[in-house]
């Protein structure tokens, strides 16, 4: 039996629902008296909004486009109303925690954890052993002949069977070459069609011969002024890392540029850098907004954030944040003082620059696309184009990835105009500090993969290690089942608010939680620092994402190792990457583990899941009664501030609910693959909360209740609610139709 269950009654530790923000409006206060600032949940109002996900997955952030009065699961629709709590604080969100969960049946139960002194059989066992192989397939090579367990050479066999081995005279099945695998090959460039070629002259700028080649430089000689060196030094930089030292001169020229380099490699100092050295001379008499950089998730543009202040420490340069999930009154405040530098996930940047009058960016002289790559990808595309349209042609434009295309055709779509390419490493590399393990998952034993798992975290990689998965429920299942048997974990992914998504970086971070168990939304860009490991519990969709995962560790020069458990699923992701690492001779090696060991864990695991359904179902109970509390609270205060939230404008939005709809299902795809999101599609026959909503808003209208298109979301809420009419202020959509942009 699969230990991870596929359940469509997943509970994440809080609803997608409540993938909002909690933002402070100014309200009249319930006693009449004074006005006071207290918060409200945006997502009701801003019906159309959305932003970034799961790595950057686009997700409705909020409502749907058609607001109804909220039947999902009794809350949607009604976010907005929730905070208007006569105190004047905010509306509490009740935090739902496996941890105390499962803590307090624990006490009521009198359950023990379960850990690796339960079994005996690991207690006396030594960690699994690791061969070091020069094989170029995965499970095959003559180093594991000499493995005296035995299992290597088992697996040998099994491997061959399998067609993981590709070493010549050992494969059974000729390997077709993937792409990915294509991409790794050396002087891959040779191999491209002329076609391709001359495109690429034509596109990019001229290369040419840096001066200083390999030497070592400092930042003093790149030209910098005082209080960016200032800066540097604060943070702690003596010597930029070879993309710095090749992308700064160029950027200060104000030319476009294509940036690669490997994970960790310090790109994003190396256009943060010439950022601030051209702010340094720009007008100041009137505040302008002039640089806007795009991360895909707001993990990352936080990230980004805080190193920019950071490097800017010593300069007058000033920053806003137009990030997805944070406060968007705040940041409202922020963008009206015209700040030089605003760093944002696409949603809510177009969410600011559609329905916030003050947030200009017709101003904006230098674009960066962090992640690029990413960006340019399905899902993300329809928001880029509205960026694009939005902010002038003449501007400077810097791509940065691990991972950059340089096919022009995906390039000419970011407006680059003559781009310099900057590429330091070869492309798809993984950094020379990293060591990639592979435990092999023979036929028949994928099912005990959370067995495998169970051991790796308990007995080999104990500390520091970030698991990633591809899909929530799984990440959330495991984290029950790491809770239950007294591991330190936390989780991350796009179930859960940004608050608690912070959190549990924060807690990883710290060491307060050994384990993160996340979904790829952690797998670009995020540098938590003293990551030993990164497991990967099943290979991701691509050879892409693999190289950020494992980007997580072996940063800055420092190492760390990558595990990643593979079955024949894994197949094509393991031999790219196998592939990868022999082409640029990096250290692979295959982890055996004793099939007894994770056996033992599997069994205790299959032990567990009565308790990990009896968890799941009490979080289930816990946030449908912080759901009608929620609910409670809302009802009231439509009631009480019914003029307050018809005087609200109407949010606007660029795309229609099926586009926004049909660019969510493209990015997923690009993630998870076309199987999983079918499966998900058929699922078990059931519909979605979602689905389940429109069905009864669709009886409810036919039943002649009020609903109108047209009317302002808080006079539809209210006229379902208080059953009254009011006359709302709609706001004039100030965009433009989407189209693509014309450079
Ligand atoms: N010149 C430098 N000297 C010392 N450390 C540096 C320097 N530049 C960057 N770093 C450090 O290197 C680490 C990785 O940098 P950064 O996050 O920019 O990498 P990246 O190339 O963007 O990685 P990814 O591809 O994963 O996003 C950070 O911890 C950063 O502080």
């Amino acid at each position: 039996m699969a230990p991870i269950v596929e359940d469509d009654d997943f509970v994440g530790t809080l609803s997608d629902n409540d993938l909002v923000s909690d933002e402070e409006v100014e309200v009249p206060a319930t006693n009449g008296t004074k006005r006071k600032r207290e918060t409200k949940k945006q997502s009701a109002v801003k019906k159309q909004k959305k932003d970034t996900d799961e790595n950057g997955e686009k997700v409705d952030e909020d409502v749907d486009s058609e607001f109804e009065f909220g039947l999902e699961d009794g809350i949607t629709a009604l976010d907005d109303y929730e905070a208007f709590v006569g105190d004047g604080s905010q509306a509490p969100k009740k935090a739902i925690d496996v941890d105390d969960i499962v803590a307090r049946r624990r006490k009521v139960e009198d359950i023990e954890p379960v850990s690796e002194s339960d079994g005996s059989e690991i207690d006396g066992e030594e960690d699994g052993e690791e061969s070091e192989a020069s094989f170029g397939g995965f499970g095959a090579g003559a180093d594991l002949g000499e493995n005296e367990d035995g299992v290597a050479e088992d697996e040998e066999d099994e491997a061959s069977e399998s067609g993981f081995v590709d070493e010549p005279g050992n494969e059974v099945a000729a390997p077709t070459p993937h792409p990915d695998d294509l991409g790794s090959e050396a002087g891959s460039d040779a191999q491209e069609d002329a076609l391709e070629e001359e495109k690429r002259n034509a596109f990019f700028e001229p290369e040419t011969k840096t001066p200083n080649g390999t030497a070592q430089i400092s930042f003093t000689s790149l030209s910098l002024s005082r209080p960016v060196l200032k800066g540097l030094s604060s943070i702690g930089f003596s010597t930029p890392t070879p993309i710095q030292s090749k992308t700064i001169p160029v950027a200060l020229e104000g030319k476009d540029v294509v940036g690669g380099a490997v994970t960790g490699s310090g790109k994003t100092a190396a256009f943060i850098i010439p950022i601030l050295e051209r702010l340094m001379y720009r007008p100041r008499r009137t505040a302008t907004t002039r640089v806007a950089i795009l991360t895909p998730t707001r993990e990352l543009a936080l990230q980004c954030f805080n190193v920019a202040k950071k490097l800017a420490s010593h300069t007058d340069i000033t920053f806003g944040q137009a990030i997805g999930g944070l406060n968007s009154r705040e940041q409202e405040k922020q963008l009206k003082l015209r700040p030089d530098i605003v760093i944002a996930t696409p949603g809510r940047f177009i969410d600011l620059e559609r329905n916030s009058p003050s947030f200009a960016v017709n101003t904006v002289e230098i674009l960066v696309l962090d992640e690029a790559d990413r960006m340019l990808e399905e899902g993300f595309a329809d928001e880029l184009n509205e960026i694009l349209s939005k902010i002038p042609k003449s501007r400077q434009t810097m791509l940065f990835s691990a991972t950059m295309t340089s096919k022009v055709d995906d390039l000419i779509r970011a407006g680059l105009q003559r781009p310099v390419r900057v590429m330091v490493d070869a492309q798809r590399a993984t950094v020379s500090g990293l060591v990639q393990e592979f435990v092999r998952l023979r036929p028949g034993r994928e099912s005990k993969r959370l067995g495998y798992l169970l051991y790796l975290c308990s007995k080999v990689h104990t500390d520091r290690a970030i698991v990633f998965f591809r899909q929530k429920k799984d990440a959330h299942r495991v984290r029950i089942v790491f809770a239950l048997c007294g591991m330190k974990a936390a989780e991350l992914h796009g179930s859960m608010t940004q608050e608690q998504r912070i959190q549990a970086i924060e807690s990883f971070r710290s060491g307060k939680a050994s384990f993160l168990l996340a979904t790829d939304l952690a797998s670009r860009g995020l540098d938590i620092k003293g990551i030993e490991t990164v497991i990967n519990y099943e290979a991701p969709q691509s050879h892409e994402i693999y190289l950020h995962r494992v980007g997580r560790t072996a940063r800055a020069g420092r190492s760390g190792k990558s595990c990643t458990l593979a079955a024949e699923p894994d197949r094509k992701i393991v031999k790219a990457a196998v592939k990868g690492a022999k082409a640029q001779g990096a250290l692979i090696r295959q982890r055996t583990v004793d099939p007894k060991d994770a056996d033992t864990w599997q069994t205790k695991c299959d032990s567990l899941q009565d308790e990990v359904e009896a968890v799941l179902r009490e979080e289930k109970e816990e946030k449908a009664l912080a759901s009608t509390e929620r609910q409670i609270t809302r009802a009231d205060n439509i009631v009480t501030h019914r003029d307050e939230i018809l005087a609200r404008p109407k949010k606007t939005w660029f795309e229609s609910e099926k586009d926004k709809k049909s660019a969510k299902q493209k990015g997923a795809v690009v993630l998870n693959g076309p199987e999983v999101i079918d499966k998900e599609k058929k699922g078990k026959g059931k519909l979605s909360n979602k689905q389940k909503k429109r069905l009864l808003d669709k009886d409810d209208r036919k039943a002649g209740m009020e609903w109108k298109k047209g009317k302002s979301m808080g006079e539809r809420a209210v006229g379902k609610v208080v059953k009254q009419k009011g006359g709302g202020a709609g706001a004039k959509p100030k965009g433009k139709p989407k189209g693509k942009p014309k450079r």
